[in-house]
């Protein structure tokens, strides 16, 4: 059976995009209402006909919804929680797709309180943004992970997750601290890193844009594709995951001091050893089928 009937998707960027062309192709019967707060974003989903309906307010997209995916930059999702607050069915599911998950999880709690709250992070993107920047295929042979409150209704995290297995994703469930720790070290802080190193590439005065350019390698090439990614989007994640953040952070400088001390006294053991270590957690990586499916770091489609 179809774990819902009318879903409502707000925020028609990449991922709703992509969430509401998935439930079209996977699940054809359920009917998907969206909308976005920028009207430009509402015409062009209207012409590339993303959705079955397309509502100027919030509230009129949640009217019949049986779950509603709040699909806006993680900072948003109060607000967006807000305007659909008085219009929300008693028993419509309210998720999320946002990138971090316990400031999200606070923030629905104190829009929306009392109300059934299963929030979700597939674990699945590219650089791009915008609607037209989806595609039905993005979550298939990705993880989902669901982060439901403690005191959560187990049928409705079962609907939830049912719903990201229909459009291909695999199913797992965390603790949302947990998950914020977890992602703060294998997506967040590569994306700080990739900024940083794109911005510092880019002041250097000896070394001209043009240099940059024609001779960026592999490394600096993969580095610019994620230093690409959308700036609302990742200022929320690090302004929402800040803790977590910091911590990963924090451990990262201590590990670069300890190279640039290895690099200083010609400790090559040191170096050797550890991208020997770092070298097997790749091929790890591989074995397991995870290279290009699951996480999606470093993959555009
Ligand atoms: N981009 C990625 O690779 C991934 C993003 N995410 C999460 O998905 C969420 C959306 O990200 P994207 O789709 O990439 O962003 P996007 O920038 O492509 O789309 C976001 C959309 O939300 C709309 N919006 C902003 N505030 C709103 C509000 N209050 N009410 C209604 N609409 C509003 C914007 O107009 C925009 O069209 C974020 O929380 C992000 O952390 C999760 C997985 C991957
Ligand atoms: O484009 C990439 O390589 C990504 O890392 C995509 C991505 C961005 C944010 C997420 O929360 C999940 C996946």
């Amino acid at each position: 059976m179809l774990p819902f009937a009318r879903v409502t998707i707000i925020g028609l960027g990449l991922i709703g995009s992509s969430l509401a062309r998935a439930i079209r192709a996977d699940m054809p019967t359920v009917r998907v209402t969206g909308y976005d707060a920028d009207p430009a974003v509402r015409d062009t989903a209207r012409r590339i006909d993303l959705c079955d309906d397309i509502t100027d307010t919030a509230g009129a997209s949640v009217t019949d919804a049986d779950l509603v995916v709040l699909c806006v930059p993680v900072r948003a999702m109060g607000a967006a929680a807000a305007e659909i607050a008085d219009d929300l069915p008693v028993d419509a599911i309210v998720s999320d797709v946002g990138s971090c998950k316990a400031d999200v999880l606070a923030q629905l709690n104190a829009a929306l309180p009392g109300r059934t709250i299963i929030p979700a992070h597939p674990v699945a993107g590219t650089e791009n943004s915008g609607p037209e920047a989806g595609f039905a295929t993005l979550f298939k042979g990705r993880w989902s992970i669901v982060t439901p409150p403690a005191d959560a209704d187990p049928i409705a995290v079962e609907r939830v997750a049912e719903l990201w297995r229909r459009v291909g994703a695999d199913v797992e469930m965390m603790d949302p601290a947990h998950h914020d720790l977890v992602l703060a070290v294998t997506s967040h802080l590569p994306h700080l890193i990739a900024y940083t190193i794109v911005g510092t590439a880019s002041d250097l005065e000896n070394v001209t844009q043009s240099e940059v350019i024609k001779y960026s390698a592999g490394g600096f090439r993969d580095f610019t594709r994620i230093a690409a990614s959308d700036p609302t989007m990742w200022r929320d994640v690090f302004l929402a995951n800040k803790d977590a953040v910091l911590e990963m952070l924090q451990r990262f400088s201590e590990d670069l001091s300890a190279l640039q001390r290895a690099i200083r006294w010609n400790d090559g053991d040191a170096l050797f050893n550890l991208f020997t270590r770092t070298r097997a957690i790749r091929r790890s990586i591989i074995e397991q089928g995870q290279d290009d499916a699951k996480p999606d770091f470093g993959r555009s489609h």
